[in-house]
């Protein structure tokens, strides 16, 4: 039995986290923890799943790899810098590793592979992401992370900057710009988590769109994670070699 315990357990995602791992029948769910819970309640876990906030999320790493607890993290808002930091902790323990993935969506994953693939093909590459209005962050670690992706793409194949004659425009009106891929993001009451990748070449154009009608929709992802984190070296970022993509 895996000893997983849960930080943001009363969360939208923590509670459907929750109890996929209690009907899982090779995990135990030894501590849900949530706002005000002293973060020592965790100190019988081997596995922590974290879905709080971005604001609070490196704290809550340190203290779990300082601890010898394996995190699997959702929570989003990770840039290099503390990507970099999270390195540290994990090499200032050895023997500990640590999961961070921007969507553990089966689809989603999928979806960012497909634009990473398909970048090379198209001289314009832009992101749209639509979330719920509760949202903290923006643009979303999933848009943030198929960016990044695509940029890498783009850089590999050799191909130039993308043409955008934009001379005059409001501000934000371009959306955010991520590795040279523009980002918008769009938040409507009504939806849960949403993603179009919009290809563009000579005369044609491709969409790649994604869709999340259930935040169920994440744990089967997570569960993976708890499953495999023990078996990976210090951090691993996406779920993608998880999925041997
Ligand atoms: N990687 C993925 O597949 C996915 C990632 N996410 C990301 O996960 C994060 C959470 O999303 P979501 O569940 O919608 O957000 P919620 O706000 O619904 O849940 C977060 C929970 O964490 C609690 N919390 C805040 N601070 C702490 C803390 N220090 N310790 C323990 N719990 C704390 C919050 O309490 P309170 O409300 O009182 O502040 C809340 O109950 C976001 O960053 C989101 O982008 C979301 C979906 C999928
Ligand atoms: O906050 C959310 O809801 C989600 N957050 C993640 C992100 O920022 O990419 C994953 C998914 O989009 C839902």
């Amino acid at each position: 039995m895996i000893r997983v315990g849960v930080l943001g357990a009363q969360g939208r995602v923590g509670v459907e986290v929750c109890k996929a791992v209690e009907a899982a029948t090779d995990m135990e769910l030894v501590a849900a923890l949530d706002k005000d819970d002293p973060i020592e309640g965790l100190e019988g876990a081997e596995v922590v799943v974290d879905f709080t906030h971005p604001d609070v999320v490196m704290g809550n790493l340190e203290w779990m790899i300082g601890h010898g607890i394996r995190p699997v993290v959702g929570t989003t808002g990770f840039d290099e810098g503390r990507l970099e930091s999270v390195r540290g902790w994990l090499a200032a323990n050895p023997g500990t590793s640590c999961l961070i993935a921007p969507n553990f969506g089966i689809a989603a994953v999928l979806m960012m592979h497909f634009a990473q693939q398909a970048a090379r093909y198209f001289e314009s590459v832009e992101i749209v992401e639509l979330h719920h209005p509760n949202k903290a962050d923006a643009p979303s670690g999933t848009a943030r992370r198929t960016a990044e992706l695509v940029s890498e793409a783009r850089a590999k194949a050799g191909l130039a900057a993308m043409p955008d004659a934009t001379s005059t425009a409001l501000d934000g009106a371009r959306g955010a710009d991520v590795g040279g891929v523009h980002v918008h993001a769009v938040r409507l009451s009504g939806l849960i988590a949403h993603q179009e990748v919009l290809l563009g070449g000579d005369g044609e154009t491709l969409t790649i769109r994604h869709d999340t009608m259930s935040r169920a929709a994440f744990t089967p992802g997570v569960l993976l994670g708890v499953r495999r984190v023990r078996e990976l070296p210090g951090l691993t970022v996406g779920l993608e070699p998880l999925l041997d993509l």
